[in-house]
């Protein structure tokens, strides 16, 4: 994850320090992407420990459409903890808006089945997106969405190099991205959910392109980074999902399997509330 440790290296090197709506504090840049070819491996960050197990149960919970933290809790994830309120709600969240995104006129779309409709039946379409940015809801979010807006893009096989699929990219827009922290999190979940959708659609895999707005470093996570900065990153992990799965709906944090992540050991911070 070369991306990742050039992305830390920029905003050090171009940052402006700015406050924030925590009071914590940044150092900033806005405007940047990184691109990850998905077929050179699972983009997971190896400059420090990243615990997969968070970033797969909470793909599975935007999924279900879900916005009470239970489901998180029942399996150990505390990643949205100090955001709920007594009955664990975050109000009208990511999964809400993916699988029931409420219209003005009492209907309800779930742009989730949309994209994938989209994706077998015209996959030229320039118009696969999913939109976490909900205006007239945004009043009763816990947190605004951060990963507010993804793009689906089908490349036709080419057959003269004998492909007989599709290659399947994603593009996220992330308007706030505490890049310490969130990002290693977001780009690991979308990479996740392309290959998901791939799966589905029996598409081979292309790229995922991460694109910020307001992206920073926390002023309490500058000693963290500049540990991560000394160390090398190493060879990319591979993610396997189960074949037997065809619908993204169907998976279970079972049907995921890491293989060869070999990571610097963790390195702990604070996250800005
Ligand atoms: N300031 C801030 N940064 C974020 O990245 C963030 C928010 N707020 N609010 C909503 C969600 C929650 N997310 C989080 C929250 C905490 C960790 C975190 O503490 N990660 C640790 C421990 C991981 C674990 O326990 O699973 C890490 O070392 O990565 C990561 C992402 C991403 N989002
Ligand atoms: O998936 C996520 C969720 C949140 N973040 C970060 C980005 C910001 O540091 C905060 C949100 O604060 P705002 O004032 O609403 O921008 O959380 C992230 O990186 N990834």
């Amino acid at each position: 994850m070369q991306q990742y440790q050039d992305l830390l290296r920029h905003i050090l090197q171009n940052g402006v320090r700015k406050t924030d709506r925590t009071g914590t504090g940044t150092i900033s840049v806005f405007g940047y992407q990184m691109r990850f070819n998905l077929k050179d491996g699972f983009p997971l960050v190896t400059t420090k420990k990243v615990h997969t197990k968070s970033i797969i149960y909470e793909l599975l919970w935007f999924l279900k459409g879900d916005t009470n933290i239970k489901y998180l809790k029942d399996h150990n994830v505390s990643i949205w903890d100090e955001w709920a309120d007594e009955n664990g709600d975050l109000g009208p969240v990511y999964g809400k808006q993916w699988r029931s995104w409420q219209g003005a006129n009492g209907k309800s779309v779930d742009q989730l089945q949309e994209v994938l409709k989209q994706l077998k039946n015209s996959p030229d379409s320039r118009r696969i997106m999913v939109s976490a940015w909900n205006p007239a809801e945004l009043s009763e979010m816990k947190l605004q969405p951060c990963h507010a807006l993804f793009q689906f893009y089908v490349a036709p096989a080419d057959s003269e190099a004998g492909e007989t699929r599709g290659k399947l990219s994603c593009q996220l827009y992330q308007r706030s991205a505490d890049v310490f922290l969130g990002v290693p999190f977001n780009i690991a979940s979308y990479a996740l959910l392309t290959m998901m959708i791939a799966q589905e659609c029996d598409l081979d895999l292309g790229d995922f392109v991460w694109t910020g707005g307001d992206t920073h470093i926390y002023l309490n996570h500058l000693e963290q980074v500049d540990l991560q900065l000394s160390r090398e990153p190493r060879a990319l992990p591979q993610m396997v999902l189960n074949p037997e799965i065809k619908n993204v709906l169907d998976f279970e944090f079972e049907d995921f399997e890491l293989k060869n992540y070999n990571p610097w050991p963790g390195i702990k911070a604070p996250v800005a509330v």
